[in-house]
């Protein structure tokens, strides 16, 4: 099974050829393998700057410079199927706005199968961006026969731009994946440097992570007005063989009720979303991570503007 043609020629790395770059969004319902996937692409490095003109709107997760070609992959966090409160229908709004100005959209599934959930989100997708249709955990598929009809009914749901049937724990298959990707970034000037990594940005990345275990963990739960603050941001200086950084960090809640809910039993919630934030910064940051967690209480903060400002969010 191979992937179509798009009407957009090819590039070549290097040469004279000019540069390439747009923001590509990764969606899909839960558990197709987003985040293997993206982890994938973007490769061990992930570069993260916050604040860009061109990408104010958008919450970057990964920066992969190849060639000619700057991908840069954002996140659509409240992508949310799974509960129909009115908050989440806000939230998929708002998600509906993130994706609507992104260049691509890889809407991921598991290869051969498409539920009720799947629907919902390519539901939200927008008919004029090109979207790729990442047929995920093709290794777990026994009888690639069947792949051609099912392929052929999704390409009745959507108008697709392309299928690209892959594994996400397949390199060559990423690497494939990423060329598709390629013919579909606009050419201009890359917005990065090939190698883009601040200390601002990295403090901006922690607490991103832990805001993005903080609502994976509390689930509905947790008013979105909730909030990371990075406390400190150290890194232990002089040690050439492995970065030793400590954070800190604050969860801002808005009520003791949350902040007992964020805590969880004996603590034991509190615990999960510092070890998981923990283990996806030693990753990114390439570091040894020392990751320290508080929850406080600021009654009404997300009303106060002034404070909202001087939080970074405007
Ligand atoms: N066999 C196989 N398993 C995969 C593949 N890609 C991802 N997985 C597994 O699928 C499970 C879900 O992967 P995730 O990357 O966490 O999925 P996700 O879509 O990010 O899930 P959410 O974070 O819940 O939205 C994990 O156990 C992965 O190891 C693949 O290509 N083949």
């Amino acid at each position: 099974m191979s992937s179509s043609e798009p009407g957009a020629p090819a590039e070549q790395g290097g040469g004279d050829a000019p540069q390439r770059c747009g923001l590509i969004a990764l969606v899909g319902r839960p558990n197709v393998g987003k985040s293997t996937l993206m982890n994938a692409l973007v490769g061990q490095k992930v570069s993260i700057t916050s604040r860009k003109a061109q990408t104010t709107r958008h919450r970057i997760t990964g920066i992969r410079t190849e060639g000619r070609a700057q991908f840069v992959f954002v996140d659509t966090p409240g992508f949310q199927t799974r509960y129909q409160s009115a908050l989440n229908q806000s939230l998929n709004k708002a998600v509906t706005g993130t994706i609507s100005d992104v260049d691509l959209v890889l809407f991921v599934v598991e290869a051969g199968s498409f539920s009720l959930k799947d629907a919902q989100v390519l539901a939200l997708l927008k008919q004029r961006i090109p979207t790729i249709l990442v047929a995920n955990k093709l290794d777990t598929v026994h009888r690639r026969s069947e792949l051609a009809p099912w392929l052929k009914s999704m390409q009745e749901r959507h108008d697709f731009a392309e299928f690209v049937p892959m594994s996400a724990k397949d390199p060559k298959d990423v690497a494939r994946l990423l060329a598709v990707c390629e013919r579909y970034l606009p050419e201009q000037p890359w917005w990065y440097e090939e190698d883009e990594l601040t200390d601002k940005s990295e403090r901006f990345l922690a607490a991103e992570i832990v805001r993005e275990k903080l609502f994976r963990l509390t689930g509905d739960e947790l008013p979105y007005t909730s909030t990371v603050l990075i406390d400190r941001f150290l890194e232990e200086p002089g040690r050439q063989v492995q970065r030793m950084v400590r954070i800190a960090a604050s969860i801002v809640v808005e009520r003791e009720s949350h902040k007992a809910m964020v805590i969880g039993e004996k603590g034991e919630r509190l615990k999960r979303i510092g070890t998981e934030a923990r283990q996806d910064l030693e990753r990114l940051l390439d570091a040894k991570v020392f990751l320290e967690l508080w929850v406080k209480v600021r009654s009404g903060w997300s009303d106060d503007a002034a404070r909202l400002r001087a939080y970074g969010y405007e």
